[in-house]
């Protein structure tokens, strides 16, 4: 970090580098008049209007300290009459006199310079506003940045023109561009225009950036984004509805701005400070059916007098056109040589640091200006102060840059210098264009957005409260309800209570009567006594009388009928149990039958087992006295001893045909016993067999030894064990039939015995019916297995 002295160094390089430019040099040894001339072609050559970059100077009045300092006062600058034309000399007096250069002498500095405007000590405030400042603040309002700079040596009136007065005719470049913005927005009487303004106040006070409209701020970093173009992040920005409100803020930002007491200046400002507007304004085509007046109204809420609004609830935000300017104010802090200043210590430091800034915005502008072309690198970068006024140089914007100068001889180097430096400035183009805004991040948008919400949720409100009051009125009618009726019911029941009494006073009374009646004495006798009186009571005892036999009547036939109906249902009742008996009953027999059936069903098995068995034991015993006959057959015919008693037991079979001849297999029949039919007609056939065996037996009884006799006697044995078993199956069948035929009877009877009524009662009905289902198949299935 250099010295105060090597900045100011840095600020003398740029200016003879600003000077070599312009070749505006100072005379040598011509005369002064060649000088002028030199000056004025050189400053004609770039004197080409720049509409979006304008330069204007001003010369304030010398102040008392000049005009009383240790040598006479010294007027160096004259103003043309065109107010654009400044020369600036160490013998101005010369000039004025209409002396010539070689009157000047040639020792005397003199520089001529063309601006777009130049202010004599004469020019006050409002015509400073007026032309060199009006317009800018105006085109802000039409969505373009702006920015107003003031520049200069410390002391020679920049605050002074940025701020001045905050009334009356003293009033600087911001009062006046406060109010020109809200008298602009006032008198904006298009449909459908709506504004939002803001400001902000910051400080850089030895490269530090600081919120002056919140001092807890400090040390804000600079950032920049396709939108904002450069901001300081964590700025305030504070909603402004009126020039009061701005001037509260400027109030506020002043105390916390840096200043302090130099030996030009009692109150110098020791930092720059940028005062910040922005305006949104945002336009609803005419045409739009949403516009209305109550959107303008709803805005109007958060800045009163802004213009005319539209765009309904809705906001057809689609349509709307919203346009952000934004004026910076630049208040810079001035520069000084501290051999002047005589600076120490915190100011020395103060002073290094200003103008290292101030050096900086000088290579901005060379860079700008560079007679070679525009250069690819321009060092914004270098001081927070560029970086600032990134836009406003060179940058989408329209600035106008107050150089201030001192016309004393004493602040003559300064002055040139300021003033070359102006005169390069002029070089500077910048491309300003509108910023429109066609997405919803503006604020304006964004109040819009809210306002139609809130809106929305008074809207809810108020129904909520009417709501809420009908639900109130309807609370308090059934409450006033509620004491009608209770009023209501205390009435009915002292009415109630009233009328007890009366009608207790009444039966008081009547007895009363009655009692004096029955003291009554007519004609000397009691009433009672009277045969009118009698005559009466016996018929109308007569009359009691028969309407009491009557009734007594009456009830005796009711009596009866209860009766006859009581025993109907005694009936009814014993039929009923009876009925519940007979059902058990019968449950109980069937299943007594149905045990009998099962038991006769397993006997009926163990005889069919058996008989089987029988059967299979007779037809092996049959097989075998068929091999032993045959063997006995072949051995006699073999035999040469022919044994009488052999053939003789041997019989029909030694000599006759063979018995399997007559269409017998071994002398029995084929099928023998399982020949019987189902009817029974096998036993006379069995019996006919069996009369066979006998004569057959009857035959071999003399050989009764023989195994074959022994297995006859015991065939014959088996048949007549199977003939008994056929049998009693016969027997037992007939017993079930029987008992089958019975249960059925049985069944048949108790039903008929019931009464008709019952018999036709449904729950007897599907009783019987599933009874007689059962019975039925019970039958079945008996008669099926035997
Ligand atoms: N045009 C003018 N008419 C009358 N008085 C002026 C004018 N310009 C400046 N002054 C006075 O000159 C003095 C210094 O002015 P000012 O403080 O505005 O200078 P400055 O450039 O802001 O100084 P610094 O850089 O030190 O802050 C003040 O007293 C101010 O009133």
């Amino acid at each position: 970090m250099g010295s105060a002295g090597d900045s100011w160094e840095q600020l003398s390089a740029l200016e003879r580098r600003t000077s070599r430019t312009l070749t505006l040099q100072q005379p040598a040894s011509s005369e002064l008049e060649q000088a002028c001339e030199t000056s004025e072609v050189l400053t004609s050559a770039t004197s080409d209007s720049n509409e979006n970059f304008q330069v204007a100077i001003r010369v304030r009045p010398p102040l008392l300290r000049e005009l009383e300092g240790y040598q006479p006062f010294q007027n160096t600058a004259l103003v043309d009459t065109r107010q654009t034309i400044l020369t600036v000399s160490e013998n101005l007096h010369a000039i004025q006199n209409g002396g010539s250069a070689a009157d000047a002498g040639l020792a005397y500095a003199t520089y001529r310079f063309t601006f777009d405007r130049v202010y004599s000590p004469d020019s006050d405030q409002a015509e400073v506003y007026e032309h060199s400042a009006k317009r800018t603040v105006l085109s802000t309002l039409q969505g373009y940045n702006a920015a107003i700079i003031a520049y200069g040596q410390t002391g020679t009136g920049k605050t002074y023109t940025m701020e001045g007065a905050q009334h009356g005719p003293e009033r600087g470049i911001i009062p006046r561009a406060v109010e020109d913005v809200f008298a602009y927005i006032e008198n904006d009487t298009a449909p459908g225009s709506k504004y939002l303004v803001r400001a902000s106040y910051l400080q850089i006070y030895n490269e530090v950036i600081s919120d002056l409209l919140k001092p807890e701020r400090q040390n804000l970093t600079i950032k920049e984004d396709r939108k904002r173009g450069v901001f300081v992040d964590g700025l305030s920005e504070w909603v402004v509805r009126s020039p009061q409100e701005v001037y509260g803020l400027i109030e506020r930002g002043a105390m916390q701005r840096a200043t302090g007491t130099t030996k030009l200046n009692e109150l110098s400002s020791r930092s720059h400070a940028v005062f910040i507007i922005i305006v949104e304004k945002s336009t609803v085509p005419s045409e739009d059916p949403n516009a209305n007046g109550e959107e303008m109204e709803q805005f109007r809420g958060v800045a009163p007098g802004m213009g005319r609004m539209g765009g309904g609830p809705q906001g057809g935000e689609a349509t709307h056109c919203v346009k952000v300017g934004k004026l910076n104010l630049v208040d810079l802090a001035g520069s000084e040589r501290v051999h002047i200043t005589g600076a120490t210590g915190k100011r020395l430091e103060e002073s290094k640091k200003i103008n290292q800034s101030l050096s900086a915005l000088g290579n901005v502008i060379a860079a700008l200006t560079d007679a070679r072309g525009a250069r690819a690198h321009i060092p914004y970068r270098d001081s927070k102060l560029t970086r600032i006024l990134e836009d406003s140089l060179g940058g989408n914007c329209k600035t106008t840059m107050m150089a201030t100068v001192s016309p004393a001889l004493e602040a003559f180097p300064e002055t040139v210098s300021t003033l070359k430096f102006a005169h390069r400035a002029k070089a500077v183009r910048n491309a300003a264009h509108v910023n429109e805004d066609g997405d919803s991040r503006t604020l304006l948008r964004k109040y819009e957005a809210e306002l139609r919400k809130l809106r929305a949720e008074l809207q809810l409100r108020q129904r909520e409260v009417v709501d809420k009051r009908h639900l109130l009125a309807v609370e308090e009618q059934k409450r006033r309800a509620e004491a009608d009726k209770l009023a209501a019911i205390t009435a009915l029941e002292q009415r109630s209570r009233e009328f007890m009494r009366e009608k207790e006073e009444k039966r008081r009374l009547e007895a009363r009567i009655a009692n004096m009646q029955s003291q009554l004495l007519i004609g000397g006798n009691k009433l009672e006594d009277t045969p009118v009186f009698r005559t009466l009571l016996a018929r109308e005892q007569r009359r009691m009388r028969d309407q009491y036999e009557e009734r007594l009547r009456e009830l005796e036939r009711e009596r009866l009928t209860a009766e006859q109906d009581k025993a109907q249902v005694d009936r009814y009742k014993a039929l009923l149990v009876k009925q519940r008996d007979i059902m058990i009953a019968l449950t109980g027999r069937l299943n007594e039958r149905d045990e009998q059936l099962l038991r006769l069903q397993e006997e009926l098995e163990a005889y069919d087992s058996h008989q089987k068995r029988l059967e299979d034991a007779l037809d092996s015993r049959t097989a075998e006295l068929i091999a032993l006959r045959k063997a006995a057959v072949e051995h006699a015919a073999a035999s040469p001893i022919k044994s009488a008693p052999l053939q003789s037991a041997l019989g029909a079979w030694a000599s006759g045909p063979s018995p399997l001849g007559r269409g017998m297999s071994g002398g029995l029949p084929v099928g023998g016993p399982k020949s019987v039919d189902s009817n029974g007609n096998g036993a006379a056939l069995l019996s006919t067999t069996s009369s066979e065996f006998s004569d057959c037996s009857l035959q071999e009884r003399p050989v009764s030894n023989s195994p074959a006799l022994a297995l006859e006697t015991e065939v014959t044995a088996l048949r007549e064990q199977s003939l008994t078993h056929v049998k009693e199956r016969v027997a037992l069948k007939a017993i079930l039939d029987d008992k089958v035929r019975a249960l059925i009877s049985d069944i048949g009877v108790s039903l008929s015995e019931l009464p008709f009524e019952v018999r036709q009662h449904p729950m007897l009905l599907r009783q019987l019916l599933a009874l007689d289902k059962l019975v039925g198949a019970t039958v079945k299935a008996l008669s099926a297995s035997v």
